[in-house]
C-alpha cells in the first residue's frame, strides 16, 4: 500500500514520502477507515479521523495550489500541474473546488484499491500453485523471446499477456473490491414490476453479479482460465469490477499496468510461499498482514538487481542470505525462514504484523531488466 501510494503521489502531484512534512498517506488511510462507518463525530470514532482525514489532505492540496500558483513552476512534470494549466483557461468548467476535490479523490481511489487487488493476486498465487505456474511460463517465455536482454518490459509484450489479463480480471472478480456502487434515481424507474421513485438511493453489488453461479460456473472458484476466448477488457453487466457506463474506472488501465509489471517482477525473480487471510467488512481487511517470503530464484544473469530493495529496517544482514517478505503495505525484511515484524513497526492499521521494506517506484516501474 505504502509503496503503490508513494508512486501514484509522486507522480500526480510530486509527494515525496520521504521529505515531506506531511505524511499524507496516514490521512488517506483515516479518510478510508471511517468511509462505512457510523457518522458519529466525535473524537475517536472512526468517522470522526476520516473527517479529519480529508481536512487535512484538502488543505495541502489547497495549499499547494496556491503555492504553484504564486511561483509558477518551470516545468510541468506532475498531473497537478496539468490541472492547474486547465484552471487558469478562461472557457474552463473547472473550478478551484473541482479541482481540488478531482486531486483528491485520484489520491484516493488510486492506491487501496491497486494495493488490494495486487494482495489478493499474491493470495491467489500462493493458494493456486499451478495459477503462479502457468503465469511464470508466460513471463519466463517472454523473457527468452526477448532479442534485446537489457530493454524493459515492452508495450508489445504487455499486450501479449494473454494469461496475465485472463488472472488479473479472475482477481479482480473475485476481490471484489468495490463491494457497492452508488446512484440516484433522478427518475421514477421501473424494473420488474417495481418501481425505483425518483430521488430514492440505488447500490449497486458487484458481488452479487460476480458470483451468480448462471454466468460464473463454480463462482467461487479461482479459475483465470474461464476467461479464456472472451473480452477481456471489456465491461458487462456480468463483470463491474472497475464500474461501468459514464463513470467507468479512469484508472483500470493504470492500475493493470502496475499489476502487470509488479507480477512480471514478483514471478520472474522470486518463489512466494507463505500467504494470510482476508476478511470482508465489507471492504477486504487482512488482519494479520499478508506474508509472502521472498527468496530469490534461478535468476538468469540479466536479471540480477532488477529490483532495487529499499530497506527501512534498522538492521539487516548479508543481502544474498536474505529472503523478504511482502504485505499490502509494501516489502518486508526478514531472515532465511522468517515472517518477522511487529504492529507497533508497521505502523498501519489496516495490515498489522511487520517491518517494512519497500520497492522503489523506479525499479517497481519500469525496470524489468537492469544493467548486468
Ligand atoms: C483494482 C483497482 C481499481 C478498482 C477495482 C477500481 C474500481 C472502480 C469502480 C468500481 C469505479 C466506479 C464507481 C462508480 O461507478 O460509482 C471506479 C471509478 C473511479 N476510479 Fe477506479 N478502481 C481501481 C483503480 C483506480 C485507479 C488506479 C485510479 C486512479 C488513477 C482510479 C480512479 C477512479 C476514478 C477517478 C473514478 C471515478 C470515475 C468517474 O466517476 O467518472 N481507480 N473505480
Amino acid at each position: 500500500m505504502e509503496m503503490i501510494f508513494n508512486l501514484t503521489a509522486k507522480k500526480l502531484i510530486s509527494h515525496d514520502a520521504e521529505t515531506s512534512s506531511e505524511n499524507l498517506r496516514e490521512n488517506f488511510v483515516a479518510f478510508i477507515k471511517g468511509l462505512i462507518s457510523f457518522p458519529l463525530d466525535i473524537p475517536g470514532t472512526a468517522y470522526h479521523e476520516c473527517l479529519q482525514g480529508r481536512k487535512k489532505a484538502m488543505k495541502m492540496l489547497k495549499n499547494m495550489l496556491q503555492e504553484r500558483r504564486m511561483m509558477p513552476r518551470k516545468q510541468n512534470t506532475d498531473f497537478y500541474d496539468y490541472v492547474l494549466v486547465e484552471l487558469a483557461k478562461e472557457e474552463t468548467l473547472l473550478t478551484e473546488g473541482i479541482a481540488l476535490d478531482l486531486m483528491f479523490v485520484l489520491l484516493f481511489a488510486s492506491f487501496e484499491t491497486t494495493s488490494l487487488a495486487l494482495t489478493v493476486a499474491l493470495k491467489y498465487l500462493s493458494d493456486y500453485p499451478l495459477v503462479l505456474q502457468k503465469l511464470t511460463e508466460e513471463h519466463e517465455a517472454i523473457l527468452k523471446k526477448r532479442e534485446n536482454p537489457d530493454s524493459h518490459l515492452t508495450w508489445s509484450e504487455y499486450k501479449s499477456m494473454t494469461f496475465t489479463f485472463q488472472f488479473i480480471n479472475e482477481t479482480v472478480r473475485l476481490a471484489n473490491i468495490v463491494p457497492g456502487i452508488f446512484r440516484k434515481a433522478l427518475k421514477d424507474v421501473s424494473y420488474k414490476g417495481y418501481t425505483i421513485p425518483a430521488g430514492w438511493g440505488v447500490m449497486v453489488c458487484p458481488p452479487a453479479v460476480h458470483l451468480n453461479p448462471a454466468k460464473y460456473e463454480n463462482p467461487l472458484d479461482f479459475n483465470p482460465s474461464r476467461w479464456e476466448g472472451g473480452e477481456i477488457n471489456g465491461v458487462s453487466k456480468h463483470f463491474m469490477a472497475f464500474g461501468g457506463g459514464m463513470r467507468f474506472c479512469v484508472g483500470t488501465d493504470f492500475t493493470k499496468v502496475q499489476m502487470v509489471v509488479f507480477l512480471h517482477c514478483l514471478v520472474t525473480k522470486w518463489n512466494p510461499v507463505k500467504g494470510g487471510n482476508i476478511v470482508r467488512t465489507p471492504g477486504l481487511q487482512f488482519p494479520d498482514g499478508f506474508h509472502v517470503q521472498l527468496s530469490e530464484k534461478r535468476i538468469p544473469k540479466l536479471m540480477k538487481f532488477d529490483l532495487k530493495i529499499q530497506h527501512f529496517t534498522p538492521k539487516r544482514k548479508k543481502r544474498d542470505k536474505q529472503t523478504h517478505t511482502v504485505d499490502a503495505g509494501g516489502v518486508k525484511g526478514g531472515k532465511e525462514g522468517g515472517s518477522g515484524g511487529s504492529n507497533e513497526e508497521r505502523g498501519d492499521p489496516e495490515f498489522p504484523g511487520g517491518h517494512k521494506i519497500g520497492i522503489s517506484d523506479e525499479a517497481f516501474l519500469a525496470r524489468s531488466n537492469p544493467p548486468p
